[in-house]
């Protein structure tokens, strides 16, 4: 137990790769590409999962986890309730930022961004793909709100029953969809011995990413 009279003992050290600047590309997209699919690649559970942190109109930070359903030249993509504590937040600040933990690989990247609804056509592409008690999931719970257990699951029952039987078609609901995070900052941090990590910054400079090393 490394829990002892409210004190954490735990000193591993990194040691999996290294990451140096003749591994780094121009832009950041092709290096996330790379881990993305390395982290895929080892097996990892969940390697598309990220941290989002949102602030709402006080400031006031808050984190959770999603799964990361698309990376491109625009950045990343992921889907919610459009209404939930961070569709909330993100209406009203659309700065966010973004954690990729590969604890594994000794790996993380930090995103932070600008978060935008995508299409509807998008959305309504992903939805469609999405396992349906999935899609009866999200159409039918109000993510964030206070609900008792038996509201939850009348509305589960209910729109169960609209759907066996016909009358209500799992289309996306207009309270669920896609957010694209633009990217303005990327951070690559590959764990090293003794705390001497290796991380690389990417921010965009004139039409192009500027990238600097970061002490660790
Ligand atoms: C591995 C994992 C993946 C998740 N993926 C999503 C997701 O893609 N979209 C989502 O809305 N919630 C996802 N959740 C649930 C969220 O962490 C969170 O509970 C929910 O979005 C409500 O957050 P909010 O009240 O801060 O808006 C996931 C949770 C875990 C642990
Ligand atoms: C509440 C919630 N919404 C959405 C998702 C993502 O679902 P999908 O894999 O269908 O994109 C998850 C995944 N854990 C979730 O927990």
């Amino acid at each position: 137990m490394a829990l002892e009279n409210g004190k954490i003992y735990d000193q591993r050290d990194y040691d999996s790769g290294t990451l140096g600047e003749s591994d780094l590309p121009a832009s950041p997209r092709a290096l996330f590409e790379s881990w993305l699919s390395e982290a895929f690649d080892h097996g990892l559970r969940d390697p598309n999962a990220m941290v989002i942190s949102t602030v709402d109109d006080r400031g006031i930070p808050s984190s959770r986890v999603v799964l990361a359903r698309g990376a491109d030249e625009r950045g990343i993509v992921f889907y919610t309730n459009y209404e939930s504590r961070k569709g909330r937040e993100i209406a009203q600040n659309p700065r966010v930022s973004l954690l990729f933990h590969w604890r594994e690989l000794d790996r993380v990247v930090r995103i932070e961004g600008r978060a935008a609804r995508v299409s509807e056509e998008e959305s309504d592409a992903y939805f469609d793909s999405r396992h349906p008690l999935s899609r009866i999931g999200s159409t039918a719970s109000p993510q964030s709100s206070v609900i008792t257990k038996d509201e939850l699951a009348a509305r589960i029952t209910a729109l169960t029953a609209g759907v066996e039987s016909g009358e209500i078609e799992l289309t996306r609901p207009a309270h669920w969809g896609g957010y694209l995070v633009v990217p303005d900052e990327v951070e690559f941090w590959q764990g090293r011995p003794s705390r001497l990590h290796d991380r690389f910054r990417y921010r965009r400079d004139a039409g192009s990413w500027r990238i600097d090393r970061l002490a660790p």
